[in-house]
């Protein structure tokens, strides 16, 4: 008997994992709603990935225009403009926002652009509406968290450095992550004093130490400081604007201040107590490997449920379980040698086991590094070495992890994960015949 309710599926948050999940429900015969309190898209396209990536392209040029000179272009007056390209990225958002509500339209999912809050187990309010759904899914998201010492409200997050009317002069960002790490770096090419603060002594931790440490010292040459085990205590604001910003190891005067310091998810006030939807001490939504909360009739995916907090994590997530929920086609997600990327100057990315886990793990590990000066730095006499590095189990010869900073190393890395995943051995790298002259052939050429 069809159901009596208004919806086969209500989803909440049209980020990267709401949207995917809404459409290919659709697309499976579901009849199908989503709430979007902001901006359809989400983080990822409205104030995360995407944006994010155009200021990392933006803020390169200042390399390459530096660089240029050696190879015998004289760009004279070059000059930056903060809002060119800020206003660029913002309508470029703006696009794309358009192509995700197009892709729903398409597949007759009814948007409502409003707050959307659980009432049930079965049930949301959306305004001053109720609507009733045999299936819900929370897609919510996450946030910036900021510290509570005093002052921090006058600091700003990555939702507000898309916006900013023009660029400080000094920047104290704090986090060691992975979006201290990108923003210092945009900031810092831009012509911007930055110091990157850290309550701990290290950054992008889980990340292999030996391209963590490389990506400390290229920063510090590039100009950005760092203080480490520094916490910050409080704030404050000057008579000219500026802000005082106190840790036990001194102070810093800054005319920004950015929080990096990790992202919470959005549970707050969204009425799970109503369908007796459990979260965790971080306010993530409990789930199970089918990605069902403690509610049977309600799931959740992305990083409201606080898994691995990345895009395609999240739309890996929608997809499954609109195929089990709606396909018939019972899928799960498998975590396993999920490839990351952090989009610094010059990026890092990894995928597998690090070598000290690695160590841990397997005992005897064998571990190959090239360690040089991509061709093109040569000739722009800049001094910054590339690290490719690949650990082997010593037992099974399989590669178990690689890691890699340097010119690209995402898009390298990319193609790299698939050998990892598939648990190839070195040696099958090694009978691979180089494309020469690039950076990518040192895989194949490890001794
Ligand atoms: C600055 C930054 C850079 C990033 N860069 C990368 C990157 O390079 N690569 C990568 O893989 N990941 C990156 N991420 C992480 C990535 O953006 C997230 O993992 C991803 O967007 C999570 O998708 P989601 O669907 O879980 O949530 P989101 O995309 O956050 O979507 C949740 C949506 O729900 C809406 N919402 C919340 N509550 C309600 C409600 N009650 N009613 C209606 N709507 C609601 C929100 O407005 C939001 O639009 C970055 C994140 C940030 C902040
Ligand atoms: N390139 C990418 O894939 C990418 C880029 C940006 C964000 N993201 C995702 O977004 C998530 C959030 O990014 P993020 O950089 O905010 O988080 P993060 O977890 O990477 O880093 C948070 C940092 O803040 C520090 N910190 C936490 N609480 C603090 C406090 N009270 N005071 C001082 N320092 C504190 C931590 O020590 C850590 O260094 C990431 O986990 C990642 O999954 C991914």
């Amino acid at each position: 008997m069809a159901s009596q309710r208004d919806y086969d599926l209500f989803v909440i948050g049209a980020g990267s994992g709401g949207v995917r999940a809404a459409r290919v429900a659709a697309a499976h015969g579901a009849k199908v709603a989503i709430a979007e309190e902001y901006r359809i898209g989400g983080t990822c396209v409205i104030r995360g990935c995407v944006p994010k990536k155009l200021l990392v392209y933006g803020a390169h040029f200042a390399e390459d225009l530096e660089d240029a000179r050696r190879f015998g272009w004289h760009v004279q007056d070059a000059k930056f403009d903060w809002p060119t390209l800020r206003d660029n990225v913002l309508s470029e958002v703006t696009r794309l926002s358009g192509l995700y509500n197009q892709t729903l339209d398409n597949h007759k999912v009814k948007v409502f652009n409003q707050r959307a809050v659980i009432t049930g187990a079965h049930s949301v309010r959306v305004g001053d509406r109720q609507i009733t759904s045999d299936v819900i899914l929370i897609a919510t998201g996450a946030r910036p968290h900021v510290p509570e010492a005093p002052g921090c409200e006058y600091g700003i997050t990555s939702n507000d450095a898309f916006h900013l009317e023009q660029l400080p002069r000094r920047m104290l960002i704090a986090g060691g992550g992975y979006i201290a790490n990108e923003f210092a770096g945009v900031f810092n090419e831009l012509g911007v004093k930055v110091t990157l603060v850290n309550r701990s002594d290290v950054i992008l931790r889980g990340y292999d130490a030996q391209i963590r440490d490389r990506l400390l010292q290229i920063s510090m040459i590039k100009g950005i400081q760092f203080l480490f085990n520094s916490p910050i205590e409080r704030v404050v604001k000057e008579p000219n604007g500026a802000l005082t910003v106190h840790m036990p190891s001194g102070a810093v005067e800054c005319d920004a201040l950015m929080f990096a310091t990790g992202r919470v998810p959005n549970t707050e006030g969204l009425g799970l107590e109503s369908a007796g939807v459990e979260t965790d001490e971080n306010g993530a939504v409990r789930v199970d490997d089918e990605s069902r909360s403690t509610c049977p009739s309600i799931y959740a995916v992305g990083d409201v449920t606080n898994r691995v907090q990345l895009t395609p994590v999240a739309i890996r997530e929608g997809q499954a379980f609109a195929d089990t929920v709606f396909g018939k086609k019972p899928t799960k997600v498998d975590y396993d040698c999920i490839p990351s990327a952090v989009f610094s100057h010059p990026p890092l990315a990894g995928v597998g086991l690090t070598e000290g886990d690695a160590r841990n793990k397997y005992g005897a590990v064998k571990v190959f590094t090239a360690d040089f000066r991509p061709m093109k730095n040569v000739l722009a006499a800049r001094n910054e070495r590339a690290l490719y590095k690949i650990v082997v189990d010593a037992a099974s010869e399989r590669i178990v992890g690689a890691h890699m900073i340097g010119p690209d190393a995402p898009e390298i890395l990319q193609v790299l994960a698939v050998a990892v995943k598939a648990g190839l051995r070195k040696s099958q790298l090694d009978e691979v015949v180089a494309i020469h002259p690039t950076m990518a052939e040192e895989l194949v050429l490890f001794k």
